[in-house]
């Protein structure tokens, strides 16, 4: 079963803090429903997922999580030093992985370090080893959940509009170069997320709901309305997002 933007289930929800509650239940319910193995799960960026790592960093969230069974990947990351004020790590790790008891070496960031050409291939070969195969079978998924955001031009992960990775049929991870600042990223590319079980998209605020009514179409001319999942796919979204409060 392959699930496109179209065929996405919509819910809808008070505010982006009942958005952030919903997506940690979740968390914990498919932590504790599978049943054996590590629990893949790749992070998003920007600014959407803060109430989120905040929620599920506090002592009585973070106890019903098993973290030794969680293995954490990121969608994407910006091209910048770690601990800049723009890395999507430095904030998931400021907000989230300092305060919960999972092992190090079941955080694996998206390294910035050589070139990002370099750098990609490298977290390509950390995800292939965590998945055991170099190439991503049917039916064996190499996350549990993927989870990504929306921008107001439609890019998510950093698959930006007119970006050549969104051509990318091979590689797991990719480089852009948008003109939104930091003008260099990393990438899951499409075949990466769509090896998923799951992928919740958690969209808030006012200014998204001209693209949020895009992507429930599955508009293929933004990047987001591309998205396909060979397992489910999920929007969790606010009411100001959804376009209900106007
Ligand atoms: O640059 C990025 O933008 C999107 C959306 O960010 P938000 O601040 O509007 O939540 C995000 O999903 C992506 O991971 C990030 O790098």
């Amino acid at each position: 079963m392959t699930t496109d933007m179209r065929h996405a289930v919509v819910d809808v929800l008070e505010d982006a803090d009942a958005v952030a509650m919903k997506m940690a239940e979740l968390f914990i319910k498919v932590v504790k429903e599978k049943p054996a193995g590590k629990v893949r799960i790749a992070l998003s960026g920007g600014s959407t997922p803060k109430k989120l790592f905040t929620i599920l960093a506090r002592p009585e969230i973070a106890g019903q999580v098993d973290w030794s069974r969680v293995e954490l990947f990121y969608g994407d990351e910006r091209y910048v030093p770690d601990g800049h004020a723009d890395s999507n790590h430095a904030s998931a790790r400021e907000l989230l992985l300092s305060k919960v008891s999972i092992p190090a070496g079941q955080v694996h960031p998206m390294p910035t370090e050589t070139t990002a050409v370099e750098d990609a291939a490298r977290y390509q070969t950390s995800l292939q080893k965590a998945y055991g195969a170099d190439t991503l079978e049917a039916g064996r998924p190499l996350f549990d959940i993927v989870m990504l955001g929306l921008g107001t031009d439609g890019h998510t992960a950093s698959l930006f509009p007119g970006e050549a990775v969104l051509d990318e049929k091979k590689a797991w991870v990719g480089v852009s170069a948008p003109k939104t600042a930091p003008h260099e990223r990393l990438t899951l590319t499409y075949p990466a997320i769509a090896s998923s079980a799951l992928v919740v998209f958690l969209v808030t605020g006012e200014n998204k709901v001209p693209m949020l009514a895009r992507l429930r179409q599955g508009d293929g001319s933004i990047p987001s309305g591309r998205i396909v999942s060979e397992g489910k796919i999920l929007i969790l979204a606010d009411r100001a997002a959804a376009g209900e409060l106007s």
